[in-house]
């Protein structure tokens, strides 16, 4: 938190959501762990609402789709309890194979009965790691340092990195039915929730122990009970339940059970380590900078967001401009980048540019965050190309829209140190920068054009700040684009579509 506190842009309101009803809709950004619960319906409370941080790995307890609909975003800090997590697994290993819970409590209660507490020892024993990202990699290298041998399933792990990691890849039964010890390390999806179930647990080796400091739920505790009951599963730790605080569970009543409310996080490192990164994270948004662990956004580190912010801002003016040209029903938007932004993470560049393009036709939010959500929504597919064909510029976006009957294409160049610049506007090549509030003027090329239409600018009060011109061929299709110190009215747009040989007149705001 010190980098939010040394911040004189963020004001801290420290409360339970509960407590906090009467301001709810004042919130700019929402810092939460686990226990808070940021529902769809607490979110509707929260219209203000930029940005979710949560304080550590899991956003189980978040609802990602409903703050991604919104336009918010949610970052968390991936990697700052990482080691405390797999620490706390090893020590519930431990804890569970030499029965040290059960043990203590006999001493406290005055007596000494060292028949009673007979364990087994991890040296030599299959260690079974379901889901091998940063908490079970860490916890498969201190099983190495103990001389296990550890088998993995992870569908996404590749042969190198568990190479690398002296571990072995196997399908979830092998794991399964191998392992002396199971470990579970996935997050709760659709896929892992209940994946240690009836069916699977049947699986698993007489005298197995089972270890859950992931998510409660991926080990299916309803399931659990008869195979502790028959002696099957020796033993269980468990860190998290499927509903916290598990109340009266019918697996607290058994001695091999062993249990902790939630502490893999909970040491001063892990907390001083998430709350750094997420209140970090949290002053790189609120100053424009890219957050680098944000669950619905694509990563972009500093050195990526610096090169492509230019063409960010560049993607957003064309989206913005082709919507208002093509103000008809969409059906799809393709975007080609050539020369040196091919070079770059351009699926940010389409983000923006679809953000840029849906924001005048949407009454919601809508950023790059949401914005592939929306046009989905909206039944806009859109797509990516890259090409060789600057037209001679050093970089060039097209943007072409295919609305029913009518196809548009308008392209753009960025010019460091200079700017944006319009390049190619419906078939004429032309420049302009697509800034403020523009006129789009499709005429016949006739003499005379550009003073009748400042005639009618001028009779209304209009300066015209910068005037570009352009045609297909001479005394064929011709336009203007016009850069006004003011927005035109429907009276002047009216009185310009009356002069001879104007064919189209458009605001364009930009
Ligand atoms: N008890 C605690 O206090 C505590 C602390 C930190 C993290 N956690 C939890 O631990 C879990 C792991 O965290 P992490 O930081 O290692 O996450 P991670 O994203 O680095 O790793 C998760 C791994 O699970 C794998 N996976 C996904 N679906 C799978 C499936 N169906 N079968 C097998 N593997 C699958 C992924 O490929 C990935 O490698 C999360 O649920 C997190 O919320 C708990
Ligand atoms: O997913 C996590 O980071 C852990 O479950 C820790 O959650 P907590 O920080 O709310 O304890």
């Amino acid at each position: 938190m010190a980098p939010l506190c040394a911040s004189a842009q963020i004001d801290i309101v420290q409360k339970k959501t509960t407590e906090a009803e009467e301001e709810l809709h004042t919130f700019d950004a929402l810092l939460v762990r686990s226990a808070t619960k940021v529902t769809e319906e607490l979110l509707e409370k929260m219209p203000n609402l930029k940005i979710i941080g949560r304080a550590g790995v899991g956003v189980d307890n978040i609802d990602v789709d409903a703050a991604t609909k919104r336009g918010i975003v949610v970052i968390n800090a991936p990697n700052g309890n990482t080691i405390s997590a797999a620490e706390h697994t090893f020590a519930m290993m431990a804890a569970l194979v030499r029965r040290i819970p059960q043990a203590h409590i006999s001493v406290k209660s005055r007596e000494w009965n060292r028949s009673a507490f007979v364990g087994n020892e991890l040296f030599g024993k299959k260690l079974g790691i379901i889901g091998f990202g940063r908490i079970g990699s860490e916890v498969a290298k201190r099983a190495r340092a103990f001389g296990m041998s550890v088998h993995v399933y992870d569908p996404f792990l590749t042969k190198e990195r568990a190479e690398k990691l002296g571990v072995s890849i196997h399908s979830l039964d092998e794991v399964l039915t191998v392992a002396d010890i199971i470990t579970v390390h996935t997050p709760l999806t659709k896929e892992t929730r209940g994946l240690l179930g009836t069916e699977n647990l049947a699986k698993t080796k007489k005298g197995v122990y089972l270890i859950n400091c992931a998510r409660g739920g991926i080990i299916d505790e309803q399931a659990l009970i008869p195979f502790l009951e028959s002696g099957h599963v020796a033993g269980v730790a468990l860190d998290v339940f499927e509903q916290e605080p598990p109340g009266d569970h019918p697996l607290l009543a058994f001695d091999n059970v062993i249990v902790t409310p939630h502490l893999g996080a909970s040491t001063v490192e892990a907390q001083l380590n998430v709350a750094t990164q997420v209140a970090e994270e949290l002053l790189h948004f609120f100053e424009g900078r890219p957050v680098t662990s944000s669950i619905n956004l694509p990563a972009l580190s500093k050195d990526v967001y610096e090169k492509i912010q230019a063409f960010y801002h560049l993607g957003q003016k064309l989206g913005l401009i082709a919507s208002q040209f093509m103000n008809i029903p969409v059906q799809e938007l393709s975007v080609t980048y050539a020369g040196t932004v091919a070079d770059l993470e351009t699926t940010y560049i389409t983000r923006s540019l679809l953000a840029g393009f849906l924001r005048p036709r949407v009454a919601s939010t809508v950023n790059e965050v949401n914005a592939a959500m929306v046009a989905k929504e909206r039944g806009i597919t859109y797509g990516e190309k890259f090409s060789d064909e600057t037209h001679g510029y050093a970089n060039c976006i097209s943007l072409t829209v295919h609305g029913e009957n009518k196809t548009f294409t308008i392209k753009g160049t960025h010019v460091p140190n200079y700017g944006d610049r319009i390049v190619h506007f419906d078939g004429v090549a032309i420049d302009f920068a697509p800034e403020g509030h523009l006129l789009y003027i499709q005429h016949q090329d006739r003499p005379g054009m550009i003073g009748k239409v400042g005639n009618v600018l001028g009779a209304h009060d209009v300066n015209i700040a910068t005037m570009q011109v352009g045609r297909q061929e001479a005394g064929g299709k011709a336009m203007m684009i016009l850069s006004l110190d003011k927005p035109v009215d429907d009276e002047v747009l009216q009185a310009l579509a009356q002069i001879d040989d104007i064919e189209t007149v458009k605001r364009l705001e930009a």
